[in-house]
């Protein structure tokens, strides 16, 4: 997948300035860089949510339409995406019937991967910060997705939950999966990454 000459303007406002950058199957890449620096507007146009005002992005085998890069897409923004009065397993058993996937297959394989107690059969609003996340995520990996975008993926996780995260992502890519996170965790974003990107006012500094 990769980004040529990325420009992205809000009215006067310059989100992203000429980015060019290449994201491979099988590795992580770290999106680094201050508050407003763009980070987050570059990854909603990787995942077709926002559209460049100019340059071309190129998603490579992952298909050539929205749709299809959409489908093949596992996103965890700050919005969890889920439904705040169905439980965990059916905001996941919901995932899986959009993907045409087993639910109470999918549902299984989700609370062994991410050790979802019985909180998974209460509203999802009710959940702590780390008991969201985890079921987000899981709805996000229901259809092992070629695409992982995860915006802030550490807020509100502790340590065990941060390891956790670690050892999923490295297990997505391992997979084949393009991953990409924005964040603020250094430390996370050294032992998780393959590649790291920092962004400036809208411009890449390095990587
Ligand atoms: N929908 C929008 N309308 C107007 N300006 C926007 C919009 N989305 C983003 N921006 C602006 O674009 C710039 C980059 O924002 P972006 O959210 O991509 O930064 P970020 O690096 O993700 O920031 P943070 O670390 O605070 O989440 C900011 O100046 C922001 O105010």
């Amino acid at each position: 997948m990769e980004l040529r000459s990325v420009t992205k303007t809000y009215g006067p406002v310059r989100a992203l300035v000429s980015v060019s950058a290449r994201f491979e199957a099988g590795r992580v890449t770290m999106v680094l860089g201050p508050n407003g620096s763009g980070k987050s507007t570059l990854l909603s146009i990787v995942g077709t949510l926002t559209r460049p005002t100019s340059g071309r992005v190129s998603h490579g085998s992952l298909g050539k339409t929205r749709a299809a890069v959409r489908a093949a897409l596992g996103w965890v923004g700050h919005d969890s995406l889920c439904y705040g009065d169905l439980s965990g397993r059916e905001n996941i058993e919901l995932s899986a019937k959009l993907h045409g996937l087993d639910p109470a297959h999918a549902f299984e394989a989700a609370r062994q991967r991410f050790d979802l107690g019985a909180f998974a059969e209460r509203p999802f609003r009710t959940y702590s910060r780390g008991q969201r996340q985890r079921v987000a995520l899981a709805r996000a990996l229901v259809q092992k997705p070629g695409l992982l975008l995860l915006d802030e993926p550490t807020t509100g996780l502790d340590a065990a939950g941060v390891e956790r995260l670690r050892e999923v992502v490295r297990a997505e890519s391992a997979r084949g999966a393009i991953v990409v996170v924005v964040t603020h965790d250094e430390p996370f974003a050294k032992s998780a990454g393959d590649d790291w990107l920092s962004l400036e006012r809208g411009r890449i500094v390095e990587g």
